[in-house]
């Protein structure tokens, strides 16, 4: 498992081995010892999946509130997308940065998306599909939300990287998300993360 530092402490991105072969490849997407070998201790209760017919679908920017905040552990089963993390945290060093990393079938790179910061992500391919590992369960009365192409935040999505005719296809829920300006996040930085070193 090749683990990477991004531009946004906390965050990381991880590569597990891949094994090709003349059938194709084989890859253990994801594994306790090899989070726990590299000092990351994190209980995965619930597998996510979605699937995203257009590209340029966005979902996101989004959270759970502590008590049941979720560490997030992200790979793209199929297609293409560009995961973005935003740390959240009243008090961080870094909060209202981000990060956004390409995650692709072919490269197979998934991201760690910590508790304490929003996650989204836009497709690039049609039929892309995302699974995630998440270290709580579902919570709707805790969701959070926001505005994923926010100025404040100024996030850049690399519509570039679509055909221009491309429109951004959200949820009716993510298109009124809230702006980041007045936002009263409710993660506060007390601590870095134990993986979390400057960049
Ligand atoms: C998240 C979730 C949703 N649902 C149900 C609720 C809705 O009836 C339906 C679609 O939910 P939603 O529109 O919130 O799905 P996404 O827009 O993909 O939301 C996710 O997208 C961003 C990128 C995330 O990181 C979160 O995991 C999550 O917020 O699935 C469940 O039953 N369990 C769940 O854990």
């Amino acid at each position: 498992m090749l683990i990477e530092k991004t531009a946004l402490p906390g965050v990381l991105a991880m590569t597990p081995r891949r094994f090709g072969d003349h059938r194709g490849y084989f890859s253990e997407s994801w594994s306790r010892a090899a989070m726990s070998d590299a000092g990351i201790e994190i209980d995965f209760v619930q597998d996510n999946h979605s699937l995203s017919a257009t590209p340029g679908t966005v979902r996101g920017l989004h959270f759970q509130a502590p008590p049941r905040a979720q560490h997030k552990l992200v790979r793209c089963g199929r297609g293409a997308l560009l995961d973005v993390a935003v740390d959240i945290r009243r008090g961080s060093p870094n909060y209202g940065r981000w990060t956004a990393v390409e995650l692709t079938e072919q490269n197979g790179r998934q991201l760690l998306v910590p508790a304490g910061f929003a996650h989204g992500f836009i497709t690039r391919l049609p039929d892309t599909e995302i699974v995630y590992k998440c270290s709580d369960g579902y919570a709707p009365e805790t969701e959070g939300a926001l505005l994923w192409n926010d100025p404040d935040l100024g996030i850049d999505w690399q519509l570039d990287q679509l055909d221009s005719r491309t429109e951004a296809v959200l949820s009716e829920k993510d298109a009124m998300a809230a702006r980041f300006e007045g936002f009263e996040s409710p993660f506060s930085y007390d601590a870095p993360l134990p993986w979390e070193t400057p960049s």
